[in-house]
Order: C-alpha cells, then structure tokens, then sequence
C-alpha cells in the first residue's frame, strides 16, 4: 500500500469521550490511522466527560472499544499498546465554568502551545455553546484550535441558530468543522468523481435522461441503547435533515468551479435552496412516516419500536421515513428525489439509484427496459449500470435481456475501505474542510425540514407501522407507485 502522509502532531480533545459515539467510531478510527502511520507518537488524545475516571481506567475502556470494533485481524497487540500510550483521561463537566478545567488546561500546557488542538464535541448538541464558552474563557482556544460538531446540529432552524451563534462567538466560521460522516464515506466522494471525471453520465444528468432517483440508508438495527437520544430526534432529524440531503445535494449539484471548499459548499447550498417546500398540508401527499413493530430479523422475532424503549413507553416518533422531494431548477425539472430511511429493515443498503428514461421508441418487439445506475454507498461499495442487452438464444427475432456492468470497488481496487470517520478525523487536523458542512447549508437543511416535522407534529399524515425485518410500511412503496415508479428492492 502508498505511504500515507503522516498529519502535523496534535492534541485531540473529545467531550463526551466515554459516550457511544467515542468508543465505536472515534477511538477506532484514530487507531486505524495510528496504524497506517499517520499519527504521530507526539500526538495525544484527550478524553473528558463527568465520570470520575482515572486515565488508567480510561485507557482499559479505549482497548475494550478497540477489541470490541477494529477487526481481529487488525489488532495487532503491539501496535494498540503504543496506540493506547496516547490516550489521555480529564474528568470534566465541559458545560460547568467551576469544573476541572485547571485539569485540562495543565496537561495540554504539557504541549508546545502552538500544537494543533482538535475540540470534538462528542456531547449533545445543547451543550456545545457552553463548552465553547468556557473553552474560551479558560484561554484555551489558541489559532491552532478547531471545534468539530456532531450532528445533529439542533432540533430545527431556531435551535441550531442558537448552537452556531453559542460557538460562533469563539471560533471564527473556518475552524468550525459540523461533521456529517456521510461525507467521509469513500462511495459518496466516489459521486464527485464518476459525474465530474466521466462525460458519459455528465452528459445524462439531468431530467433529459433521468426519470427518477432514489436515495436509500437503511439499517437493520433498531434504538439499541440510544432510545432517549432517538425518541427526540427521530429518522428525519436523525438521518434525512443531514445525511441524506447531503448525499442528494452531491447528486443534484452543478459542476463545482474546483474541488476547493467552498466551490463545492457553494453548489450543494443552491440545491438546498432549489428543494421545493413541502408544506405541513402537503406531508400527506409527498410524505410516509412509520414506526416498527415487531417482527423478525434473521429468522429471529424481534421487539417493536415501544418495546425497544422501554416499558410504557409512548411515543409519535417515526423510525421511517420515505420523501417524494424536488429540486427546482432547470436541470431537475420535474424528477422527483426518492429519500428513504429506516431502522430495523429488511437490509442494511445504503445506495442511490439513477432510473433513467426508457428509449422514445423501440425497434424492437419488446420496449427496451429503462437503463439504471445504482452507486452502493454500503455494503458491497461499487457502482452497477444495467443495460439491455442481445438476448444469445437461437431464435427468429432479437430478443433484448438486461444485464449489469458491475464494478466492486473492493475487488476491484484491491483495497481495505476505511471507515468514514477515519479521513474525516484527520482532514480537521489538516485544516481540510472540504468535507464538512457550512453554516448556510445547515439552515437550508432545516428550512425544508422544519414544515415536515410540524405537518408531522400536528398529526397531518398518519405514523404507519411496518414489521422489524421489512422494507416499511405499504404506504412507502404507494408513494412511488402512483407516478409509475418503484423502490429498488421492487425491480425485478
Ligand atoms: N452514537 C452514534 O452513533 C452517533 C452519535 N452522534 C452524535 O454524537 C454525540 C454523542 O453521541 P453518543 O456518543 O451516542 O452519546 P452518549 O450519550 O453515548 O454519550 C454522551 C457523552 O457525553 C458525556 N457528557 C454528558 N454531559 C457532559 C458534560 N456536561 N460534560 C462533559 N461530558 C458530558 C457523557 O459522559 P458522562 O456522563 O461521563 O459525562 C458521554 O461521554 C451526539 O451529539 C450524537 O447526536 C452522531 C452520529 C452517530
Ligand atoms: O448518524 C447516524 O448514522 C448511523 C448510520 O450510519 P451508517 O454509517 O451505519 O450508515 C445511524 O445508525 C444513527 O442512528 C445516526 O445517528
């Protein structure tokens, strides 16, 4: 494998880190690139929360993650012993000015003081305004300091103006970086480069050619321990508000000036901004929320959703969502964008399909079936192009069969695909952020969500149930069936 390029030493400071989030991306994604060489022994990685943990203690939990989520043939125990060496531990309310800041502020005065800090704010969201405050106040925001934010920023447009205001006044707009991990996703940059490096389907991109497009995450997990944090938030704040928009506005954009920052940021903030407005009296037209109930997963029963949270639980909170959207600009003209997200699905598949427009007319005995492109985000990341193709059978016409072009990324390129968070981590020590998202593009992402939650908050479309182990409820597949059109899984 190409050597890669070791980043600049730095201290990486994580609020939040004995959290989810922490031990099954961060802590494992910095040793993969500890591995690859890209982290050097000078750096550290500061864990803080409230638990009164000693950095021994922390460190056993970080190798717990590591042995837990890196693959067991990737471990090497050598390599994870150095690696844990530089795993640090400050208990610390990051929203309580009288905390342990003298703690933290001690032990990073144990560095050069232009070191790159890195601030993960791995807490939730309503804390980071404080944190950053107190960062500041503490003097502990140098020119080398970055603040990353996990998302979701906020609940709707009003309180994530607050939380970019709340850290707006401590760090200047480009040392902020909202991560969105989709973004880090090899498969989604792989869009950026088969639109903009291949005339071929540049040329079909727009609604000349496209009949439709589909935007799919589905996961087969259900809440699992998150209950309290999804039970507020919910699929479409949860996945569509950010990642899935995301992916949409990487499909939907113009051609970038370059694959500077701001050039792409620039082209996805129009697409946001062209995303035709779904009223709250039109969420029953364009618009399917569902919830899980139980059913089976792998041949085993599982709970429903209710049950997931606890018992008694009551709740309105959709873990589906599918979306008829449109982007308004002379491009997309009238093709709808698909979006659908689920917990416990049939599958875990995240994709895009590209159903392009059936041929004006057929030479054939049969018309040709439309061509599609399917780019598979994950599992199984590649790209597929089914065509029609001359049917071999012997006989007295010419038969047409589809066929697919298919190209798997990992055999393919003879690669091991990273996790997203292990290029995100290090373009913030880089300063790269290219992939991470702008202020403006998180408020048009909240302008079009926003009417959706309310049309959904005052009940003006149902909460269908679908079974655990499904591909959601039928409401999802009637969407597209009264233009004509089908979900993927439906195609034959
Ligand atoms: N988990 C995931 O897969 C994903 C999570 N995210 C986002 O990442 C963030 C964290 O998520 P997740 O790890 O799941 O959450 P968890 O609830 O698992 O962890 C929260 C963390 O915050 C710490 N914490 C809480 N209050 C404070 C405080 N006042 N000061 C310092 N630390 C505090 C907790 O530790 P302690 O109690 O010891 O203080 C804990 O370490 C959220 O914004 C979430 O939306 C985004 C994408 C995916
Ligand atoms: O941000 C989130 O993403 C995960 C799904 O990520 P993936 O990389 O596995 O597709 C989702 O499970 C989680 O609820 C959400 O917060």
């Amino acid at each position: 494998m190409a050597q890669l390029p070791p980043v600049d030493i730095f201290d990486y400071i994580v609020f939040g880190a004995t959290g989810d989030l922490t031990m099954r991306k961060l802590l494992p994604a910095l040793y993969y690139r500890y591995r690859d060489g890209q982290i050097p022994d000078q750096a550290r990685i500061i864990g803080t929360a409230r638990s009164p943990l000693s950095r021994a203690d922390f460190q056993a939990r970080a190798e717990k993650a590591l042995q837990n989520f890196v693959k067991p043939a990737d471990l090497d125990p050598d390599l994870a012993r150095r690696f844990l060496a530089l795993v640090h531990y400050v208990s610390l309310n990051g929203a309580e000015a009288g905390s342990n800041w003298p703690g933290l502020k001690d032990l990073l005065a144990e560095a050069p003081a232009d070191r790159i800090r890195v601030y993960y704010l791995a807490t939730a969201p309503d804390l980071y305004g404080r944190i950053c405050e107190n960062l500041s106040t503490q003097g502990l925001v140098t020119d080398q300091s970055r603040v990353v934010l996990e998302k979701p920023i906020g609940t709707d447009l009003a309180s994530a103006d607050e939380i970019n205001d709340g850290v707006g006044r401590f760090f200047p707009e480009n040392h902020i970086f909202r991560i969105d991990h989709y973004l880090g996703k090899e498969t989604v940059q792989a869009v950026i480069a088969l639109r903009f490096a291949n005339p071929v389907f540049e040329r079909l991109w727009s609604s000349d050619a496209i009949d439709y497009i589909q935007i799919t995450a589905a996961e087969t997990v259900g809440v699992e321990g998150r209950g309290p944090y999804y039970d507020k938030s919910g699929a479409m704040r949860d996945m569509i508000q950010n990642h899935l928009l995301q992916v949409l506005c990487l499909v939907a954009m113009d051609p970038p000036g370059s694959l500077e920052a701001d050039s792409l940021r620039n082209e996805k903030l129009k697409v946001l901004r062209a995303l035709r407005p779904i009223t709250p009296e039109d969420v029953a037209v364009s618009t399917v929320r569902a919830r899980y109930g139980a059913g089976e997963m792998g041949g085993k029963p599982v709970p429903g959703y209710l049950d997931d949270l606890g018992e008694n639980a009551v709740s309105n909170t959709e873990t589906f969502v599918a979306i008829r959207a449109q982007v308004d600009t002379w491009r997309w003209g009238n093709v709808p964008f698909y979006l659908r997200s689920g917990k416990r699905m049939a599958q875990k598949s995240s994709e895009i399909v590209i159903q392009f427009k059936t041929t004006p007319w057929s030479i054939f005995p049969e018309k040709p079936a439309a061509n599609r492109l399917v780019i598979r985000i994950q599992p199984d990341e590649g790209v597929m192009l089914t065509v029609s193709t001359k049917d071999p059978t012997p006989t007295d016409s010419v038969a047409l069969r589809q066929a697919d072009i298919n190209i798997a990324f990992e055999k393919a390129f003879a690669t091991r695909y990273p996790d997203a968070y292990e290029r995100l981590l290090l373009d913030v020590v880089r300063g790269d952020p290219v992939l991470f998202i702008r202020r403006d593009e998180v408020e048009a992402a909240w302008r079009w969500a926003d009417p959706i939650l309310q049309g959904w908050a005052e009940n003006k479309s149902p909460l269908e149930t679908y079974p655990a182990g499904s591909w959601g409820p039928d409401a999802a597949r009637a969407l597209l069936a009264e233009r004509g059109h089908r979900w993927h899984e439906d195609m034959v």
